[in-house]
């Protein structure tokens, strides 16, 4: 007779170990049913790993599956994995009915990510046991400490549970007691516990692996050759001899009054099922732990080799309670030698539960992977082409994150990932896109088309204005809708040119501002308003604003007040520069018609993509972000983004996000943005370069220059847009990413407290006006033809030391040659931000890059004062920077306030270099006097002669 078979007549019950897609739809499974009399199937992690990872036979499935649309990689799995269940659970279901409900069980783990959560696990076993939905389910769930009351719990609430990862026989105790404690539970509620089925499944192979390896090193020490000989002996039978005693416990628990009163009401044991019995030493029988645990009521899960060689060669006798007394004796010489038992089986849980998070993160790794094949186009293509070093580091942080479970750490908001400090409160928009209310941002799209608005003006500061400029910059503008504009400045010139720009009695304005307390939000708005109520009348003007502002700020107060048309909230667990997919960027986006559903819709494929079950390898959030740190620690902080026409604006949302999430303490990256690509000459090796584009804007001349920018050894980063509707993805792939660099760096991505420090002064400075008219004197450290120039004391005598004397040019000259390898020369200029000016600053921030190879900045104040600003002051003191004020011409006053919008502005210029000369950074300040695009050719003069 067919040895495998033959085990039924002992009663016990032959599982395979083993499932996969194709063996059960080509009828292996059905066969080994009908030829080897097989019972059951049990599933776990590694399986699930080998049949979905390792092979291209669920990608038909997983193509069908994402048709219906997009999923996470969990739901992915999840849904194939039900699928492959309840194909077993059918083909074993003649089995299940024929027993009685005794055998042709399936069993389906819960993720082993949740072995030390009892209500996680509580939960997905209950999903799991309604998805499946057949009554020969079993769900596996492991005999952690924290698994046990979910053992309980379950069986309590009518769940057929297979209990895993069991090893010891007092955890076995334990399990069974669950059991018991659970039947009692759910017959006192009146349920009838006769279909509850359960196994404990008892690991054994493992065991004398790790035995074995304990008893060969001290075997290698024993001096004595009996000792050596003793200790020999116990080779490959403690698992066997632990089984056997787990048994015995066996027939103790299913037994007596408590016992059989539930047997009464129809109960059935737990029986003890064999697992891990493939052979793992070569040198014992391939059949070992099949022939020696041969006993009634038991089940044996096989791997299919070890059912083959049974098959071909075990031998049948009833064995599991043979000698129980010589089982008892090798655990007592095993304890005498010094080996414990008990910490063997302790580790060996642990071990087990990091075994099968291990072949879960293979396995959602593979899965990632074939989703993302599958979607193609659907998810932004991104390339790092890091070189050797920073490619091998990032291989290794990667692989260190994935074993420390960081990335679901970081989804769990566990601030540990960081500094420890409060960055679990700022993790809000890790579910932003996901929890917007689409359909009220498409009602609001609506209102406002109705009211033929001809511009709607966003009226914020950094995190409240950047998103929404990329996106008024990044898509057309639709009809029937208002022309999106940002207004970022206090600068006279620029607000006047906004508001001769629009038709204010037809413009809709959207006051910005998380805190409510920024004072150029407010005090644009006081502008606006009086200019909005003064063409429509003041009754009506609260009708052309609306608000987006966080619960209970000040801005709230004032929108109800002045009679406001909306309020948006904003959720106050998103700092601003992560708030662009919530209202901070959709309020905006929907008043220009842009269509936020589908803006969502592709945000959330790279929402998933960079998910908490996408492993650290194949998650693309991830990997930049481990990049752009790893880069950064190495020297490589100058984190260089060229973004195309297509998406020109995106580099200044970008900006502002690594700038001030990481530059602090010293520490961070530095974003270079705007600086046209050059050749690899022009570039120190403090550059890390990432690339932008849409999948139709490929430019050879461009890929060119980049290619050589790589070959160089510069590491080269590519993210290619399947078309600006991805805009999203990418704000949430740098979202990630600037997470994870932070970490990286040792630093709270999440606050800026060199950006309140700079506040703080200017509201200091602007007080000081409000009470005496004046802001306090300064003197010039020279005034020179068109110009004054300020900095302190030190920089002052460094700069003469440096040849600074009576002229623009030589303090230009001196302060330029102070910058060195791996520093960035920054110019921050308070004027009006315009095609000339831009160009201008350009100009010079190029021939400074040219001529000394140095990373440069150009930047518009106050814009800059929200976005890298907190970098140049907080982060390392590599910058030199260069201040640009310049006189106000036509100054324009704020209504209700001395103080005007120069006078802000001159204030935010003088707060912000006081910071910087308090840091000891090296800084000086030049004042245009006069018409500003001479004052600026001068300057341009004067770089030109310093490096020549
Ligand atoms: O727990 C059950 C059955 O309930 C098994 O599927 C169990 O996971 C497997 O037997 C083991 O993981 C296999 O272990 P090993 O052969 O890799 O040591
Ligand atoms: O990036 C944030 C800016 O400092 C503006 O802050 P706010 O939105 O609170 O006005």
């Amino acid at each position: 007779m067919n040895p495998v078979k033959a085990l039924e007549n002992h009663r016990q019950a032959v599982w395979l170990d083993f499932l996969a897609r194709g063996f059960v739809a080509n009828g292996d499974l059905k066969r080994l049913i009908e030829t080897d009399g097989v019972k059951g199937v049990t599933s776990n992690p590694s399986i699930f790993e080998k049949a979905i990872g390792s092979s291209d036979e669920y990608d038909g499935a997983i193509g069908q599956a994402l048709k219906k649309g997009d999923r996470s990689v969990a739901d992915l799995f999840e849904h194939l994995a039900v699928e492959d269940i309840q194909h077993a659970a059918d083909v074993l279901r003649p089995v299940y009915d024929k027993s009685h409900g005794g055998d042709g069980f399936v069993s389906l783990e819960v993720s082993p990510y949740l072995a030390m959560d009892t209500k996680g696990t509580i939960a997905e076993a209950e999903r799991l046991w309604k998805d499946v939905h057949r009554k020969n389910l079993m769900v596996k769930v492991p005999a952690t400490p924290e698994g046990l009351p979910a053992i309980e719990y379950l069986i309590g609430e009518g769940i057929s549970i297979n209990i895993t990862l069991l090893f010891s026989q007092q955890v076995y105790r334990q399990v069974a007691e669950a059991y018991l404690k659970g039947l009692e539970k759910y017959v006192a509620k009146g349920g009838d516990p006769s279909h509850i089925a359960s196994v404990a499944s008892f690991f054994v192979s493992r065991i004398d692996s790790a035995v074995d390896k304990q008893l060969d090193e001290k075997i290698a020490k024993a001096n004595d050759p009996h000792e050596k000989e003793r200790l020999a002996a116990l080779k490959g039978k403690v698992a066997i001899a632990n089984a056997k005693l787990a048994y015995q416990d066996y027939k103790r628990l299913f037994s007596g009054a408590r016992w059989d009163k539930l047997k009464a009401k129809g109960a059935k044991p737990q029986r003890l099922l064999w697992a891990s019995t493939g052979t793992k030493n070569k040198d014992y029988s391939d059949v070992l732990y099949v022939e020696e645990l041969i006993g009634p009521d038991t089940v044996n899960t096989v791997p299919p080799a070890t059912l083959d060689a049974f098959r071909d060669h075990g031998k049948v006798r009833d064995s599991l309670e043979e000698n129980v007394d010589d089982a008892r004796h090798v655990l007592e010489e095993l304890e005498k030698s010094g080996i414990s038992l008990d910490a063997i089986t302790e580790e060996l849980v642990k071990d087990g539960v990091k075994l099968f998070a291990d072949a879960a993160d293979k396995l959602y790794g593979a899965v990632a992977h074939k989703r993302a094949t599958s979607l193609g186009g659907g998810i932004d293509h991104q390339k790092l082409a890091l070189g050797a070093t920073i490619g091998k580091a990032v291989e290794k942080s990667a692989e260190e994150w994935r074993a420390s479970a960081k990335i679901r750490r970081l989804w769990q908001k566990d601030k540990s990932i960081w500094t420890g400090d409060d960055e679990n409160k700022w993790l809000g928009w890790l579910t932003s896109a996901a929890s917007a209310d689409v359909a009220d941002y498409e009602d609001f799209a609506q209102r406002v088309k109705w009211q033929n608005f001809t511009d709607a003006v966003v009226l914020g500061m950094g995190g409240s204005s950047l998103g929404p400029e990329v996106l008024a910059q990044t898509f057309p503008h639709r009809t029937g809708f208002p022309r999106l504009h940002v207004l970022d400045s206090t600068d006279p010139a620029q607000v006047r040119a906004m508001e001769e720009y629009v038709d204010i009695s037809r413009t809709l304005f959207i006051v910005s501002s998380k805190s409510g307390g920024t004072t150029e939000p407010n005090v644009m708005k006081d502008y606006f308003f009086d200019r909005v109520a003064k063409a429509i009348g003041k009754e009506l003007a609260g009708h052309r604003f609306i608000a987006v502002t966080d619960p209970g700020s000040s801005l709230q107060k004032v929108a109800i007040k002045q009679g406001f048309a909306r309020i948006f909230y904003g959720d106050p667990a998103i700092g601003g520069r992560y708030s662009v997919l919530s209202p901070f960027g959709l309020v905006p986006a929907a008043a220009a018609g842009i269509d936020v559903r589908s803006l969502l819709g592709h945000t959330l494929a790279m929402v998933r993509s960079c998910g908490a079950d996408v492993p650290p390898q194949e998650n693309p959030g991830v990997q930049l972000g481990l990049a752009m740190g790893i880069a950064g620690l190495d020297g490589r902080d100058k984190v260089t983004i060229f973004s195309s026409p297509d998406v020109a604006d995106f580099g200044a949302w970008a900006e502002q996000l690594i700038a001030e999430s990481t530059g602090k303490d010293g520490k961070g990256l530095t974003p270079i943005e705007g600086e046209t690509i050059g050749d690899a000459a022009v570039y120190g090796n403090d550059r890390f370069f990432i690339d932008l584009r849409t999948e139709g804007e490929h430019d050879a001349a461009h890929e060119a220059k980049l290619a050589a920018l790589e070959a160089a050894g510069h590491p080269v980063v590519r993210i290619v847009m399947k078309s600006i509707d991805h805009i999203g993805q990418e704000f949430f792939r740098f979202e990630i990413a600037t997470a994870v660099a932070g970490s990286i760096l040792g630093i709270n991505p999440f606050n800026q407290p060199d950006v309140e420090a700079a506040k703080i002064k200017t509201r200091e400075l602007t007080a000081a006006f409000e009470k005496t008219g004046s802001l306090p004197a300064e003197q010039p450290v020279v005034s020179a033809d068109g110009v004054d120039l300020y900095t302190d004391a030190q920089n002052a005598e460094d700069l003469r030391k440096a040849g600074a004397n009576g002229d623009l040019n030589s303090w230009i000259k001196a302060h330029l040659s102070r910058s060195g390898r791996g520093d960035y020369v920054a110019l921050l200029a308070y004027i009006e931000r315009d095609g000339d000016t831009i160009d201008a600053m350009q100009a010079m921030r190029l021939k400074v890059r040219d001529a000394k190879h140095l990373a440069t900045c150009a930047e518009f104040g106050p814009r800059f004062l929200h976005s890298t600003g907190q970098a140049y002051k907080g982060g390392p003191d590599s910058g030199v920077f260069l201040q640009v004020t310049t006189d106000d011409g036509h100054d324009l006053a704020v209504p209700g306030q001395k103080a005007s919008f120069g006078v802000i502005k001159a204030a935010q210029a003088r707060g912000d270099f006081d910071v910087l000369t308090e840091r000891g950074r090296r800084a000086l300040r030049v004042h245009l006097k006069g018409d500003l695009a001479s004052g600026l050719a001068a300057l341009d003069a004067a770089i030109s002669a310093a490096l020549n």
